[in-house]
């Protein structure tokens, strides 16, 4: 869907902020770009809808080199959401869900049909449209610019810090539903983050940058147990591995019972859809290697036992 060969880039004579950097981000792969202040991850986005021209090497859109698209075609096809929002104040947010089909020159009905199926899919209710931004919050806002970037249906969405300014609780549950919008649509997202958490609950590929290169790529388990770089692997580290607890599930690694009688007297219980860190924690504060798992329903069935985790494929 998006590929860069061999990207050079320098905004100064001598100063390279992107090195040689090669790049392949398949359709439906939700890829977090993370990396220290300054190296390179915006500039990046910005190249993926061509605001930045590379000075040497070639971007691949949808299979076609970004010289040859039109500028107008390609946005159409690229959403883009930024930690400012960047509403309209003076347009309701109906108008301003609905401001990339302006471009298009969409039907007035179609656009007001479009901007009630949007507001639900951000988890907002259609009482909002009228409002104005001024009258949102942050995460409200931001629910809106992500609204607004799916509005002409792009297949590729580009997120530069869209939760930076967002506090910490609402920015968990705007971390799942920007994953429930992912599993629903299928869209192919790339989103800069420097919150490692962040990066390991949302990216189905992790790209660690430094200085304009790519220091390691792949998936959550890659990162957080295989790094190959010694700069990954310190920046990753120990909170990656702690995020990695908190998200993983531990129906994962649930084992079966084996029907000892032991085991039918378990009373410590956590639920199959409790991150691992709970059942961790919950049998070191109570001395045991061994709790139960219930499911949604509140049935036993199976174990969380210290030595499952051997079972995580890492
Ligand atoms: N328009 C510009 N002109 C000159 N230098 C720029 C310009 N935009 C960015 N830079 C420089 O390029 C480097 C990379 O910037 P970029 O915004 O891509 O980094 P980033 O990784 O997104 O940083 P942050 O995490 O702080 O947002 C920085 O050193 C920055 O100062």
């Amino acid at each position: 869907m998006i590929q860069f060969r061999d990207v050079s880039q320098q905004y100064e004579a001598g100063k390279p902020i992107i090195q040689n950097l090669s790049l392949n981000i398949e359709a439906g792969e939700f890829v977090v770009l993370i990396g220290p202040s300054g190296c390179g991850k915006t500039t990046l986005l910005k190249m993926m809808n061509g605001l930045i021209a590379p000075n040497s090497g070639e971007i691949i859109i949808k299979g076609k080199t970004i010289k040859d698209w039109d500028p107008i075609v390609l946005k159409r096809n690229i959403g883009y959401v930024i930690q400012q929002v960047g509403l309209f104040p003076h347009l309701s947010i109906e108008k301003n869900m609905a401001y990339p089909l302006d471009l298009q020159k969409t039907a007035a009905a179609q656009k007001q049909e479009r901007a009630r199926e949007l507001i639900h899919l951000v988890g907002l209710d259609e009482s909002y449209l009228k409002k104005y931004p001024n009258e949102l919050s942050g995460g409200q806002k931001q629910r809106v610019g992500m609204a607004r970037a799916l509005a002409a249906d792009p297949e590729i969405i580009l997120m530069d810090e869209p939760l930076g300014a967002v506090d910490q609780i609402n920015r968990a549950v705007l971390q799942d539903e920007i994953i429930r919008i992912y599993q629903s649509l299928h869209k192919t997202i790339v989103f800069v983050t420097h919150d490692i958490e962040e990066a390991i609950k949302l990216g189905t590929k992790i790209v660690v940058l430094n200085q304009g290169e790519i220091m390691e790529i792949g998936t959550r388990d890659d990162i957080v147990f295989h790094s190959k770089s010694d700069f990954a692997e310190a920046f990753i580290g120990n909170k990656g591995f702690l995020s990695y607890l908190n998200i993983v599930k531990i129906k994962q690694v649930i084992c079966p019972f084996n029907g000892s009688a032991a085991e039918k007297d378990i009373t410590l219980a956590v639920n199959e859809a409790d991150p691992l860190i709970v059942g961790i924690r919950r049998c070191l504060e109570n001395g045991v290697n061994k709790i139960g798992v219930r499911n949604a329903n509140g049935t036993l069935i199976g174990a969380f036992d210290l030595g499952c985790l051997s079972r995580l494929k890492f």
